[in-house]
């Protein structure tokens, strides 16, 4: 089966003379749930308004479920659904009319209990007849995502869908979220939040400065997340781990001056308790523990700060 995006050399000028994009290529399966995590600036929404086709892309392509973005424009469009982060007008429309607009605009036939389960779904139907002025900031949040499933999307991107929103729409929008996975819809999502991905995204991809600079399962980024360290200070330095504590998985530091435990949290034994009570025996004094963690933010702030160097 063919991805449900495929993204090659995509490269973007803007007229401005900045390049937000760098020769981007990314697949993306069907029924993945794919994050996309980057500083302000770095690109994602110039990455996803490219493969929504609202922006041309300097140079590449992009198929959504096989069609050309830019020369199959309509076709390609009907697949995907894409909820931007502003609602760009305030309409005297209501809730209801909105939506069942959006789904005519994709040439789709009407079907009002389509559109009356997206809007239950979001805790819009009781709103139905209000005017989208007169709504809250997080109601007109709900209107988006209610507008980009109006017409029963293949492919949906959330740009920054839970940005400034409050807790219960962040708990809904993973809900429908999760619903949406279920139907073997490919979901795409922009964010500055890790633990968003972390809860969410079955592979993370990172942006900086316009280039992909990781894309990863998650599991294998979460089995990064779950090491931990044990830094042991010694009263002087060591040239060698001592043979006696060959069975853990330790490393000197600092000259010498640190012994390093790595051990992962979700391990039954993480081997400290043996550890500290080997080196009493050995007698090896300690002068200082410290314990530190390496996590998703870890790594993405690491990569992100690498590119910054570069
Ligand atoms: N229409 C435009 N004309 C010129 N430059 C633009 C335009 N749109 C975006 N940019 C620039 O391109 C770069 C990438 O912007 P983009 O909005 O894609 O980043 P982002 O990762 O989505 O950031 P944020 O998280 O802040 O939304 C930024 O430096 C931005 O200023």
């Amino acid at each position: 089966m063919s991805p449900a995006i495929t993204v090659s050399g995509v490269s973007k000028t803007y007229k401005s003379g900045h390049t937000a994009l760098h020769s981007v290529d990314l697949e993306i399966a069907r029924g993945e749930i794919f994050a996309l995590l980057g500083p302000n600036g770095a690109g994602k929404t110039t990455l996803i308004s490219i493969i929504c086709g609202i922006v041309n892309p300097t140079t590449g392509t992009v198929l959504a479920d096989g069609h050309d973005v830019v020369r199959d424009a309509k076709a390609a469009r009907r697949k995907i659904g894409l909820v931007p982060q502003e609602l760009s007008t305030d309409s005297f429309e209501t809730v209801y009319a909105t939506v069942r607009f959006s789904r005519g605009l994709f040439g789709r036939p009407p079907n009002p209990a389509h559109i009356e389960k997206v809007l239950r779904d979001l805790s819009l139907w009781d709103k139905r007849d209000s005017k989208i002025m007169t709504l809250s900031g997080g109601m007109k949040r709900r209107v988006l995502i209610a507008k980009a499933l109006a017409h029963e999307p293949d492919i949906l991107f959330l740009d920054e869908p839970t940005a400034g929103v409050d807790v219960t729409l962040r708990r809904d929008m993973w809900d429908l979220v999760n619903g949406l996975r279920a139907k073997g819809v490919t979901i795409i999502l922009t964010t500055h939040y890790i633990e968003e991905a972390e809860e969410m995204a079955d592979r993370v991809g990172v942006i900086d400065k316009g280039r992909l600079i990781l894309v990863e399962d998650k599991a294998v980024l979460m089995a990064k997340l779950g090491k931990r360290r044990m830094v042991l200070t010694l009263p002087a330095p060591i040239t060698a781990v001592p043979a006696a504590l060959g069975e853990w998985d330790l490393t000197l530091e600092d000259g010498g001056r640190q012994l390093v435990l790595t051990f992962d949290t979700k391990a039954d034994h993480t081997g400290i308790p043996s550890l500290l009570r080997r080196m009493g025996d050995l007698n090896i004094p300690i002068i200082d523990m410290d314990m530190t963690r390496s996590t998703l933010e870890d790594i993405f702030v690491g990569l992100v700060s690498q590119g910054a160097a570069a």
